[in-house]
């Protein structure tokens, strides 16, 4: 018996990229399953141009249905939510003639159910009209999905009562079921504060516990406690969870700038630390002159992905005269052991044995990327749930190295809300990470040993994935 899942997942790159990984590990697992990914215009009205498409297009049973943009188009970033709510009636309209078409012609997969990413579970009605099951499929890590299950359950018992102006300064702390640690209150995702964002959580939570399953980006050696707590049935009536990753983007990058790599190729193993901030990270420029400054003055090699952080915001930009701002002369003495660099080949450089260490804004793929080539890493958070991930890396979990106790500020707030950190704390902050003999780089290790073994054959995660399969084959033809 065939069946079908309908994807839906956030058309930014970094939930777009592990959705089509998950994509092609379910179809290579079981070949009765075919998978329609609908692809939704980008929150400016755009359409999503990532090479990831093509390339995984030529899998047969992978097929992409595009949702034009054509006419959405926007110079001002709109709310999230509505934006995918926009896109209900295509997503009607594209599902609609699949069940069509797929009732008409014989030997046609039964429509198994929907598959959405965190940020469109609006189109769970869709899938209700259809009389099909939802699933999510969650792009971050299993702490964070707790943490959101909690802060949702405390919110609706009236017992949440952060406020957006002082939880920075707040003393207190959150007994989170999903972590084996109290979770200082000033450590929480701005998302979860601020009045423009925190009903867009709560409701994605409250969505997140009518679905049928929930797939999850980590896996099982990674967050044993966060795993135990959602899988035990402890957080109430929210369905079951499979950690089947880590799914990565792993496609090699180096030749499109192959200048960068001919430099690396020459340099001592482990003898960079790489400084790379996702796909939305940013800094002022006088930010930027104290990461330079501590780069000078750590002696260490270094390759940075610098860009320019955007009033409001907007997506970061490129600085247009590097040498202006960067204290005088810092490029003709670093010349030799450094380089500077816009949008890099993230995954190409973390594969490189010359990297040593990498500080990043703990972005849960960049977070996964580093551990899966065991390259430990300085969490240096900006927006989204980053604060949490620095959390569960740092002080959960210890595999990564700590530049700040506290971080102030988030891009989801504007850049003018960022604290500048100095130069004096980040030389630091690579000093301890580029260690050689540390515990954090020997735990990284270990780790990135239990991830890849986590993905071979009989591994957890392929044994949660298998699982995924069972339940959605049951789902389906009972
Ligand atoms: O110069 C760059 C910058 C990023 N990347 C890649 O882009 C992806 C970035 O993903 P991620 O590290 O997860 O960061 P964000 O782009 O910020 O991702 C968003 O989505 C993630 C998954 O839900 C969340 O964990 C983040 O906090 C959220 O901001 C990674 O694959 C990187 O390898 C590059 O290749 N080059």
């Amino acid at each position: 018996m065939k069946s079908e899942l309908v994807f839906v997942p956030y058309p930014g790159i970094s939930h777009l990229r592990s959705t089509v990984e998950m994509a092609k590990l379910l179809v290579d697992q079981e070949t009765r399953l075919s998978i329609t990914v609908l692809i939704l215009p980008t929150l400016y009205g755009g359409e999503v141009g990532d090479p990831v498409l093509s390339a995984a297009s030529s899998d047969h049973r992978i097929r992409y249905e595009v949702i034009s943009g054509e006419n959405q188009q926007s110079s001002e970033p709109r709310n999230l939510d509505s934006h995918v709510e926009n896109q209900i009636p295509e997503v009607r309209r594209v599902t609609a003639k699949l069940v069509h078409d797929y009732s008409t012609s014989p030997n046609s997969p039964k429509i198994a159910g929907f598959v959405v990413d965190m940020f469109c579970t609006s189109v769970i009605d869709v899938a209700n009209e259809f009389g099909l099951p939802s699933y999510l499929f969650y792009t971050s890590n299993a702490g964070v999905l707790g943490l959101g299950f909690h802060v949702q359950r405390l919110y609706d018992d009236g017992k949440y009562d952060v406020s957006e102006t002082e939880f920075q300064d707040s003393e207190s702390e959150l007994i989170v079921p999903s972590l084996a640690r109290p979770y200082p209150v000033k450590w929480l995702p701005y998302a979860l504060v601020s009045k423009e964002w925190q009903q867009i959580f709560i409701t994605q939570a409250r969505r997140f516990r009518g679905m049928k399953g929930i797939l999850v980006n980590t896996f099982a050696d990674l967050e044993p406690h966060a795993l135990k707590y959602l899988s035990s049935g402890g957080y109430d009536d929210a369905p079951p969870v499979y950690p089947v990753g880590p799914l990565l983007h792993l496609a090699d990058e180096s030749k499109k700038q192959s200048e960068i790599f001919e430099w690396l190729d020459e340099q001592p193993e482990k003898s960079i630390v790489f400084l790379c901030f996702g796909s939305m990270g940013g800094f002022s420029e006088e930010q930027a002159r104290e990461i330079a400054v501590a780069l000078e003055r750590s002696g260490h090699r270094f390759l940075w992905s610098l860009r320019r952080a955007s009033p409001g915001t907007k997506s970061p930009g490129e600085f247009v005269n590097l040498e202006e701002i960067l204290p005088e002369g810092f490029f003709d003495r670093t010349k030799e052991r450094g380089r500077v660099i816009g949008w890099a080949p993230q995954v190409a450089v973390l594969a490189n044995s010359a990297i040593g260490g990498f500080v990043t804004h703990c972005g849960w793929n960049s977070t996964l990327e580093s551990l899966w080539f065991g390259v430990p890493t300085a969490p240096w958070p900006l927006y989204a749930e980053q604060k949490f991930n620095a959390f569960l890396m740092v002080e959960e979990l210890g595999l990564a190295v700590e530049i700040k106790k506290h971080w102030r500020g988030d891009l989801m707030a504007g850049a003018a809300a960022m604290e500048t950190v100095k130069a004096d704390e980040i030389e630091r902050g690579i000093r301890c990470l580029m260690e050689q003999e540390s515990d954090v780089r020997k735990r990284v290790k270990e780790m990135s040993d239990k991830c890849h073994e986590a993905l071979m054959d009989g591994g957890s995660s392929r044994v949660a994935l298998k699982k995924f399969i069972e339940d959605v084959m049951k789902n389906t033809f009972g």
